[in-house]
């Protein structure tokens, strides 16, 4: 065995003793818990496909050993070190939580417990109170009081029926599957109503039907939804007008989030009419060839020209009506444009290849005019009618482009750029005539680099401060060339700094915004109880959100202790490195040191990446957690999110939490699976919205 591990297992040799005495004291302990409804399971929910993997890596020296099964060093449970004032409760299995062996948690959970009961019938009493003297009081107060009571009963009975557990339950499917589900089933159905008119037309009161039959009937009913659905799909992708309409009373009842799948549904229903209408002509136009060619015949009588706008004496030859008239041509390119945008869409493309998928599909551009154009020859006797289905929403997307280019054409003020570790460059610009709320992102274009290419990124900086901050990851071309650009010796710190001169100095400013754009986080302010999960980089919403409370907080002179109207956050933020954190710990130490956010405020840090045997012996020693520098202890593993929502379902019974996550697609399953599961409990309605970059 080699030293250093052999030195490390004889200091916890020495220690047994204590260790004997802690764990009779948290065998106590769990049976207190158990008590009081906690789980103190010891097996966190992995979130990662890759499960084999241990979740904390060690020094080489360690690798071998089971890190959990390790005994805690006893100085790491000493609490006293660290700031132990949050109420969730974490398995033992993150192993630096002297908080999740506390009394003192446990002593809060009861008061908890027994505060929201208290709460709950000192209202009653309040209420019984008031009755009571509005009783000794004239008739007209007693009517008043009985219609008091009357309203008090009738508050009691909604609050009984809007807070029961099954009145929640639905509400939760409705709000995380329902409205979607509804959405789509109502596109379905609309679409099978908009067809089946079309069809019965078709087949009832046109005269060609007689002639071509069934094929005709569905190409043409094909084609009718082919233009309902080419001018809906532009309607999801339309930002700015989404982003002003999560604004409205409409984001209550639409899930607005889902925008992309709604569109990516429309591109479905495409897909599925583009080859019934395709087979259909093509089964059409083999009919007419036979009978154009019993011209030749003349036993046989050709009827074509009857029902077609065809002159059927200088009809050209089989391949005309596939490959040589307007529709043939604009048809099978319009397909081929088709294929090429589906594909390039699928996630296995567009995820490595970005810029692929975004040049492709603009495709759509060509798409539309061909469509246009598809009807022009009439040989179906009609008059071509794509285009008044798409002007409106195609003007209404040229518009938003053109909003977009207009905006775009501003150029910002680079004021400081630092690069953080973990490769991560934070961009502060100057503010402008720029107006967001926390949690939105912009789009990012830097002409030196790629002259077209925009790039989004959550702002990180809040409303009220005097700069724009985004947080970039550096990960592949566009991200790398302009790490490459800001900071060519590759330092960390502050690396750009009064670019202002330089740039007025005629010289190309660097960069390029458009923006800002709504997304889910900016829903945040709903709730007046917040779970914040943010997973690597995708902490970057939740860090405009904690700094804007901040700012308000500042704002608020007057000692009203309740003038912020969030009543409680709980911010996880889970990251593989240990140098990420350093990306907004100077916001969370701020918050920390602000007692009146540090009072609604919980921080709970997951490390899930390598721990050195470095690290390992300055846990022991620090004053505050050492991989963060914060009160608040970082702890090593991953969340048990079953024990985090089950704890959340206690602490906030009957009351409303919205959960926010954003970061990677596993993880965002595992919250969710989590969610769903818990919502309802004890009451509790917990509301998702999630991001994913
Ligand atoms: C709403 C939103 C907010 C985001 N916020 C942040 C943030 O705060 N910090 C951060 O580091 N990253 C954020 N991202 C991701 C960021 O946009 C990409 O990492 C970045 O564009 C990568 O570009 P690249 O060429 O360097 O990498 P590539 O290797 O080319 O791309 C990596 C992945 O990034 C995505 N991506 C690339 N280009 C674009 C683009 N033009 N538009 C949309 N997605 C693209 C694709 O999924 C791609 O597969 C956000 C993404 C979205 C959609
Ligand atoms: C003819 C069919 C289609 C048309 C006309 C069309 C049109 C568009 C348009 C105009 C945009 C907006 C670009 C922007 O301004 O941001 C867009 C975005 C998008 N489309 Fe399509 N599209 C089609 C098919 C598809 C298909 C088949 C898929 C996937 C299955 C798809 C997935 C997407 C996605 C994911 C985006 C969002 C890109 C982003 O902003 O990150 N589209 N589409």
């Amino acid at each position: 065995m080699n030293l250093n591990k052999e030195l490390e297992l004889q200091e916890f040799q020495n220690q047994e003793q204590q260790q004997q005495q802690q764990q009779l004291q948290d065998q106590k302990l769990d049976q207190q818990y158990k008590d009081v409804g906690i789980s103190t399971t010891n097996d966190p929910i992995p979130y990662s496909q890759d499960d084999s993997k241990p979740f904390i890596s060690m020094h080489e020296e360690l690798k071998n050993l089971e890190f959990q099964n390790l005994p805690i060093p006893p100085t790491i449970q000493t609490p006293k070190v660290y700031r132990n004032t949050n109420n969730l409760v974490h398995s033992k299995n993150n192993i630096s939580i002297p908080i999740s062996l506390s009394q003192e948690n446990i002593v809060k959970l009861d008061k908890v417990d027994i505060e929201s009961n208290d709460q709950i019938n000192s209202n009653n009493t309040n209420n019984d109170d008031n009755n009571n003297n509005n009783n000794n009081n004239n008739n007209i107060n007693n009517n008043n009081n009985k219609n008091n009571i009357k309203n008090n009963e009738k508050i009691g009975l909604r609050n009984k029926i809007f807070k029961s557990k099954i009145f929640i339950k639905i509400r939760g499917w409705w709000w995380h599957r329902g409205i979607a589900t509804y959405i789509m089933l109502f596109y379905i159905a609309l679409n099978l109503g908009v067809g089946v008119h079309m069809f019965y037309n078709m087949y009832n009161h046109n005269k060609i039907s007689e002639f071509l039959g069934l094929s005709f009937c569905f190409s043409r009913t094909a084609a009718r939804l082919i233009n309902l659905n080419s001018a809906v799909i532009l309607l999801p992708v339309l930002r700015n007008f989404l982003s002003w309409l999560r604004g409205t009373i409409v984001n209550n009842y639409i899930p607005i989030d889902k925008h992309l799948n709604f569109h990516k549904l429309c591109a479905f229903m495409l897909f599925c009419c583009t080859i019934i209408h395709c087979v259909g002509h093509y089964i059409s136009f083999k009919k007419i060839n036979n009978d154009v060619a019993k011209i030749n015949n003349p036993n046989e009588e050709s009827i074509a020209g009857n029902y077609l706008n065809i002159d059927i004496g200088v009809f050209p030859d089989e391949k005309y009506l596939f490959f040589k008239s307007v529709p043939g041509i604009t048809g099978h390119i319009m397909v081929l444009i088709f294929i090429l945008m589906f594909t390039s869409s699928m996630w296995r493309i567009r995820r490595p290849m970005f810029e692929i998928f975004w040049y492709v599909h603009h495709l759509f551009i060509p798409y539309y005019i061909l469509l246009c154009f598809h009807g022009y020859s009439k040989i179906l006797k009609k008059e071509p009618q794509s285009w008044m289905w798409i002007i409106a929403p195609f003007i209404l997307y040229s518009i938003e482009r053109l909003i977009r280019i207009a905006r775009g054409k501003k150029t910002v003020i680079l004021e400081k750029a630092i690069m953080h570790p973990s490769k991560v460059l934070e961009l502060r610009m100057k503010r402008e005539n720029f107006n967001f709320k926390p949690g939105q992102y912009l789009f990012l274009n830097c002409p030196a680099i790629a002259y077209h290419e925009w790039h989004p990124f959550t702002i990180t900086s809040a409303p009220d401060d005097p700069f724009i901050s985004v947080h970039i990851n550096i990960v592949g071309n566009w991200t790398k060339k302009l790490f490459r650009l800001l900071n060519p010796d590759n330092k960390l710190g502050v690396i750009q700094e009064d670019l202002k001169s330089t740039q007025t100095r005629g010289k190309r400013r660097i960069l390029k915004i458009d923006g800002p754009f709504g997304a889910p986080a900016e829903n945040f302010f709903k709730y007046r109880n917040l779970v914040l999960v943010g997973a690597g980089i995708g902490v970057t919403p939740f860090s405009s959100i904690l700094r804007h409370l901040k700012n308000q907080n500042d704002k608020q002179t007057n000692a009203d202790e309740n003038h912020l109207k969030i009543k409680k956050i709980y911010f996880i933020w889970i990251s593989r490195q240990k140098n990420s954190f350093q990306w907004f710990t100077d916001v969370l130490a701020e918050l920390e040191n602000d007692e009146r956010i540090d009072s609604i405020l919980e921080i709970h840090i997951f490390l899930t990446g390598a721990l050195e045997l470095d690290d390992y012996a300055k846990i022991k020693n620090a004053e505050k957690c050492h991989i963060t520098n914060l009160h608040t202890k970082t702890l090593f593993g991953r969340p048990n999110f079953r024990s985090i929502f089950n704890q959340i379902t206690q602490l906030h019974q009957r009351e409303k939490v919205g959960v926010f996550y954003c970061g990677n697609k596993t993880l965002g399953k595992n919250i969710t699976k989590n969610c769903n599961k818990f919502n309802a409990k004890n009451n509790c309605h917990l509301i998702f919205h999630k991001e994913n970059f």
